[in-house]
């Protein structure tokens, strides 16, 4: 379904607990599968369900798994058992602790995740540039690392230039994913309890739907039109491209 959409969109469906809920997801569109591997959350999964889950997902699917202050050998660990492809780090990883997971896992794409609870916090994603392959922006909540199904504010947001490609969370659901992609424009989008029946049981109808909106919002944007987020990172690039 995803080649339908006329502008390239990561999207990532997370907290997956059941191997036929991951494939009927992928099916549907997702370019990104999200586990989460945080033993307080109610979406957790262990490295085994990990790895069974893993043997029934079609190839081209991102298996993402989501950690919060482990440890690299702990993520490295989780990574090699159920071969996941990406990690995501939602928890108080500096770009140090980043740099240190991905000099162990090297041919693994590192997401860091940013819970979004002032402007310094969007400052901060500066400091990633060299240590992350790609940001994730989440709402804050003083009690819950994620799945909270908070939004951020959109139009603080349309400030951010990101240095990495980056994903939007943060309470995305079928009904308010249109009014996200025409405030902003992120990488990719990244969605948990927005369509969720409850914790870790995803609603498929809710899923269809919310492909069924990114085609219509789509269709809307003129594929020769890019975004300000896609100019701006042309313009970095073609900067970094020019001879010193
Ligand atoms: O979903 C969880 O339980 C979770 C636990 C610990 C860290 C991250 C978690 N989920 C992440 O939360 C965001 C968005 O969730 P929502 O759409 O607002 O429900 C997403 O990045 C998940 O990876």
């Amino acid at each position: 379904m995803q080649h339908l959409l006329r502008w390239t969109l990561r999207v990532k469906i997370c907290g997956i607990t059941q191997p036929e809920q991951g494939r009927a997801i992928a099916d549907l569109g997702a370019s990104d599968l999200g586990f989460i591997c945080v033993p307080s959350s109610p979406r957790y999964v262990t490295v085994s369900q990990l790895a069974a889950i893993g043997t029934q997902l079609p190839a081209g699917v991102r298996r993402v798994g989501v950690f919060a202050n482990s440890t690299a050998d702990q993520i490295s660990t989780t990574v090699r058992a159920a071969g996941l492809t990406a990690v995501q780090l939602h928890g108080r990883e500096s770009p140090a602790d980043c740099q240190h997971v991905r000099a162990c896992l090297p041919d693994i794409e590192l997401i860091k995740a940013l819970r979004v609870r002032s402007p310094q916090t969007l400052e901060q994603a500066q400091t990633y540039a060299g240590a992350a392959d790609t940001l994730l922006l989440d709402a804050y909540h003083p009690q819950q690392l994620g799945g909270t199904g908070q939004t951020l504010d959109w139009e603080t947001l349309a400030q951010f230039r990101s240095p990495l490609s980056w994903l939007l969370a943060g309470g995305l659901n079928p009904d308010n994913i249109a009014d996200a992609l025409r405030a902003l424009c992120p990488d990719g989008i990244d969605l948990s309890s927005g369509v969720e029946i409850e914790p870790g049981i995803k609603d498929l109808k809710r899923v269809e739907l919310l492909f069924a909106r990114l085609q219509a919002v789509s269709a809307e944007r003129p594929p020769s039109v890019p975004c300000r987020g896609a100019i701006v990172k042309e313009q970095m690039i073609s900067r970094r491209a020019l001879p010193t």
